[in-house]
């Protein structure tokens, strides 16, 4: 569903990925793990057209990605959670439900949508006149990623989802993520908490200094910490 092929990208004139080439297929969860600055939001920023200077394939559902405009990467059914939630702290959880609902012109399906959000994130159903920033940051972190589902992305790209969060707060995230899976969706997954991610994942990557140096079978991984000492610990 998504194939990146010598994907190379720049911040100014650091060369920051050097021929990155992965691939999801359609249904898996794949992680992407690696230490700090090893460049995995680099790599999903490239995919979501956020970086000034790329070359090198990336591809999602057959569509040349690279020279089209963030907006319409989003329109092919791509989702993104960025790191830093981007929640709107003053709006409810409804309404900032509702900016991915416009986001995605579906606003005639309005009601569906919330339905369907509000049967997924249990804990956003009971909140939804609550004022965002009043809510844990993990309540918020769920909401980021409700938000990014309202357009019933094929495929989300999620940074660092579990970053800050209490730990209740996390499992409860992965349960969702693998509820996400069985609805069909295809996720990329960068995440510090390697074990958390190998459990819910098909196959992971690994990531150092800009460049892919491993990947397997998540399960095989799991059971291999000696590798993820070698490549991920921080
Ligand atoms: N805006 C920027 N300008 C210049 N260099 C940057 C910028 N953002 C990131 N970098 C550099 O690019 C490299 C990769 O960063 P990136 O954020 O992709 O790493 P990461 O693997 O996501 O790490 P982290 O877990 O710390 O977020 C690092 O050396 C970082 O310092």
């Amino acid at each position: 569903m998504l194939t990146i092929k010598n994907l190379n990208a720049w911040y100014g004139t650091s060369h920051i990925l050097q021929n990155v080439s992965l691939d999801v297929q359609r249904g898996e969860v794949v992680s992407l793990l690696g230490r700090n600055g090893a460049g995995k939001t680099t790599t999903i920023k490239s995919v979501m057209g956020l970086l000034k200077k790329t070359s090198g394939e990336v591809s999602f559902k057959g569509v040349n990605l690279l020279g089209l405009a963030a907006h319409q990467r989003f329109g092919l059914g791509l989702a993104y959670v960025p790191e830093e939630r981007r929640i709107v702290p003053g709006m409810t959880v409804l309404e900032n439900l509702r900016l991915g609902i416009v986001a995605s012109g579906k606003m005639a399906q309005e009601k569906d949508i919330i339905d369907r959000i509000a049967e997924t994130f249990p804990r956003l159903k009971e909140r939804l006149g609550q004022t965002a920033v009043t809510m844990s940051g993990g309540e918020q972190q769920m909401l980021a990623i409700a938000r990014a589902t309202a357009a019933d992305p094929d495929m989300i790209l999620l940074d660092e989802p579990s970053e800050g969060i209490m730990p209740v707060l996390v499992d409860e995230m992965f349960e969702l993520f693998q509820q996400l899976k069985r609805q069909g969706k295809t996720i990329l997954l960068v995440e510090q908490s390697v074990e958390a991610a190998l459990g819910i994942s098909d196959r992971a990557y690994v990531l150092d200094q800009g460049g892919i140096v491993y990947t397997e079978r998540a399960d095989a991984m799991l059971a291999d910490p000696e590798i993820q000492e070698r490549y991920c610990a921080v």
